[in-house]
């Protein structure tokens, strides 16, 4: 037994590996997306719903696990016993299958764009995929410049909410669009919060994430700046009658936030106990993309 084994069960490593809890990420922009379209049209199509999550839980999982690929590639997951390349030692398995299930997910938005005869969502959701690649992908690694969050937030903001609308309605809306915002924010948020426990290696590898770039502390305030920027949003969309008063549910996420503000202004400069806060991240996202979705079907 290795000495990172006997640190870290190899149960837990896979975990760590698959981050089961991160696939909520790829289903929220489908579900706000498709509770406006309802909100507006009255029309649900379940089958197009149902297929578009599995298709961005299979895209996402190509994100993440070609991310581990090309990672490997520059150095910057030597430390990263969860890193699958690490953990299988397979690299160019890991490869393939990455992009098995980006075949698989691109099918799945394919057959939409058949039953709509409308090659529009699987145009929207290539761009979405054109960005993760060049996230992370050769020769453009646009995350190594501090770009990721950016590229995050159209990504999982309006395109992919916006793609969502569509495929419901084939038409667009300025209210998914208003809401998309929201979602892309508050997903950036969890990249954002990544980045904090991983400095000195992101420096060793020549990455300048946000927070390198920044420095901790400023960070963790920036944090809270876009952290209430969701909920204030959507106050002021709801007080100019643009969202329906009940979209306000998204507030009882509130004490998620709280959390994860306090506890990256105490950690931010202790990787072991700041490392998790980007789970608390996903907590918030999922309870505000799922009440503000909540918030449009009633
Ligand atoms: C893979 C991502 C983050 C991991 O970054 P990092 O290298 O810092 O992580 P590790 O420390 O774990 O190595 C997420 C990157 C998101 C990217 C900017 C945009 C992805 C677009 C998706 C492909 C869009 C999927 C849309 C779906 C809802 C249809
Ligand atoms: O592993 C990670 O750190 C992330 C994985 C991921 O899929 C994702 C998606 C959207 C925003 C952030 C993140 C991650 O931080």
């Amino acid at each position: 037994m290795t000495t990172q084994q006997i640190l870290y069960p190899k149960s837990k490593l896979w975990m760590a590996a698959i981050k089961p809890p991160m696939y909520s990420v790829a289903i929220m922009p489908i579900w706000v997306g498709t509770s406006v379209a309802f909100a507006e049209t009255k029309n649900f199509n379940a089958t197009i719903f149902t297929t578009f999550i599995a298709a961005a839980i299979l895209i996402l999982a190509w994100e993440n696990i070609s991310n581990d690929v090309f990672d490997s590639e520059t150095g910057i997951d030597k430390n990263k016993h969860h890193s699958l390349v690490n953990l299988t030692g397979k690299k160019l398995v890991v490869f393939w299958l990455g992009n098995l299930c980006l075949i698989l997910g691109l099918l799945g938005i394919l057959a939409i764009a058949t039953w709509q005869k409308d090659l529009t969502v699987i145009g929207v959701i290539l761009l979405c995929c054109a960005l993760g690649y060049m996230y992370q992908g050769p020769p453009f690694r646009l995350g190594y410049q501090g770009l990721g969050e950016i590229l995050c937030f159209f990504a999982f903001g309006p395109l992919a909410v916006g793609a969502a609308y569509y495929s419901q309605t084939q038409t667009w809306s300025m209210t998914s669009l208003l809401a998309s915002v929201i979602v892309g924010i508050v997903t950036s948020l969890i990249l954002f919060c990544s980045h904090f426990h991983q400095v000195d290696d992101d420096i060793a590898a020549g990455k300048r994430s946000p927070i390198v770039r920044l420095g901790t502390k400023t960070g963790s305030q920036v944090l809270i700046w876009f952290t209430a920027s969701i909920y204030l949003l959507t106050l002021i969309l709801v007080l100019w009658g643009i969202f329906p008063v009940w979209t306000l549910l998204s507030w009882l996420s509130l004490p998620y936030a709280f959390k994860l503000c306090r506890h990256v202004q105490q950690y931010h400069n202790q990787p072991d106990k700041v490392s998790n806060c980007k789970f608390i991240a996903v907590a918030v996202h999922f309870w505000a993309c799922l009440l503000l979705g909540v918030g449009f079907v009633l």
